[in-house]
């Protein structure tokens, strides 16, 4: 018995009492301990493969995949329950790290089937997929620390004066910008006379980068296209492209250029999504051109606030488009493209539905900082729109936080996304 509601209710407390029934203590947040939630998880992917259309047919089904699960799994599971029991106490009585991983297959399980995914061999494809996916998440800390440690041993920068932000890269326009929003007399109405805004949508373009910077930056980031070095993947969506924090970029560029200078604009334009604590993000070059990825489609971002920076180098077409929030239903939702230009960045909430469409001839390439807020993401996960599930992992997660026992920050990843 667990802490659910159904087992705490008056009539359960009485007959456990009637019947003398000794009850251990149970740790909260744990259901996974016993073994019958995992019966029970067997007992469900076996019915996803049934359609039964009424009570009694679920009834007669349900027995029947109930009386298909083999003695040796059963078994199995009761065998696994001390190696359960010493995770929990391990994790000095918190729910412990399985318990995180069995629910992301239930949740992609349920993802499937509300997206029309039925029939046995279908669903056992995907389902294989899915679990991949969930490993290679649960792993991708701990692989991108050690591309990191990797590239900073044998990659020898060619430009190496790009990696230490440096005023002299940044436009006089954006510099002003960013010296009116810390100055006392800041305002909203008055910083939108430094910046285009796109109507109605809150988005915002400005200069950010020289033209220099960015040739120097690109014939950088192509150096290191060329090592032979691993690279990872920027995200789900992007095949070509760089993570920057593998590159070693973090520490002494993104993260200061987001201090010191996005910050401030961003608590300005943004105040209510968390534009004025903005405490973490991830940075990442994208690439397209005919032969690699043409386009990205319609998209909402795993950040609170999102900068674009067109970086070149000479392409055709390739825009951006925006749409209305992630609330607003699809069908209801307009377009509108936003020209972009080289070193000009386009500034916008993670949640506004964006996609870029085709290039048709040349290479675009542009810088995409999601910069993250703790306290706004703590309380609602910006991907799965829930409480987040927190897991500790390595680096800076996605941007989340939690605070430990021992009073020490975290920064974790969701694992309902
Ligand atoms: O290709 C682009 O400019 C858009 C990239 C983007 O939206 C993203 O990576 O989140
Ligand atoms: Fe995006």
């Amino acid at each position: 018995m667990d802490n659910d509601p159904k087992h705490k209710a008056k009539a359960t407390q009485e007959l456990i009492k009637a019947k003398k029934w000794n009850i251990l203590e149970w740790p909260s947040q744990s259901p996974d301990l016993n073994p019958i939630e995992h019966a029970f998880y067997f007992l469900k992917t076996k019915l996803q493969t049934e359609r039964p259309t009424n009570k009694p047919q679920l009834k007669t089904t349900a027995v029947k995949a109930w009386q298909s699960i083999k003695k040796e799994e059963t078994q199995r599971l009761v065998m696994s329950m001390s190696s359960r029991l010493q995770a929990v106490i391990n994790n000095k009585g918190f729910s412990t790290k399985s318990k995180v991983r069995v629910s992301i297959v239930f949740n992609g399980v349920r993802a499937l089937q509300s997206r029309g995914c039925h029939g046995a061999e279908k669903f056992s494809q995907v389902l294989e997929k899915v679990k991949k996916e969930v490993q290679r998440r649960m792993t991708s800390a701990e692989e991108s620390m050690k591309r990191k440690a990797e590239i900073c041993l044998y990659y020898k920068p060619f430009r190496p004066e790009v990696y230490f932000l440096q005023e002299c890269f940044l436009t006089e326009e954006f510099l002003e910008a960013v010296r009116f929003c810390k100055s006392p007399n800041a305002s909203l109405e008055g910083l939108l006379n430094h910046l285009h805004s796109v109507p109605g949508k809150r988005i915002y373009c400005f200069p950010v980068f020289v033209p220099q910077f960015c040739k120097d930056f690109v014939e950088e980031l192509e150096s290191f296209e060329k090592s032979h070095l691993e690279k990872g993947r920027p995200n789900t969506m992007n095949n070509y492209g760089i993570l920057l924090n593998e590159l070693g970029l973090d520490e002494s560029f993104i993260t200061p250029l987001r201090e010191k200078y996005l910050c401030p604009l961003a608590s300005v334009l943004y105040q209510d999504w968390g534009g004025g604590c903005l405490d973490s993000h991830k940075a990442f070059v994208v690439q397209y051109s005919v032969d690699k990825d043409l386009d990205l489609s319609s998209h909402y971002d795993n950040s609170e606030i999102t900068l674009n920076i067109s970086l070149g180098k000479e392409f055709t077409d390739g825009s951006l488009y925006f749409s209305d929030m992630r609330e607003v239903p699809s069908n209801e939702r307009s377009y509108t493209e936003v020209e972009h230009t080289i070193g000009h960045g386009i500034l916008h909430r993670g949640q506004q539905v964006h996609g870029a469409l085709p290039v048709t001839s040349g290479e675009r390439w542009n810088l995409i900082i999601w910069m993250r807020a703790s306290s706004i993401r703590n309380k609602l996960c910006p991907m799965c729109n829930k409480e987040p599930q927190l897991v500790e992992t390595m680096g800076l997660g996605d941007g989340f936080t939690m605070i430990k026992e021992d009073g020490r920050e975290t920064v974790d990843v969701c694992t309902l996304v």
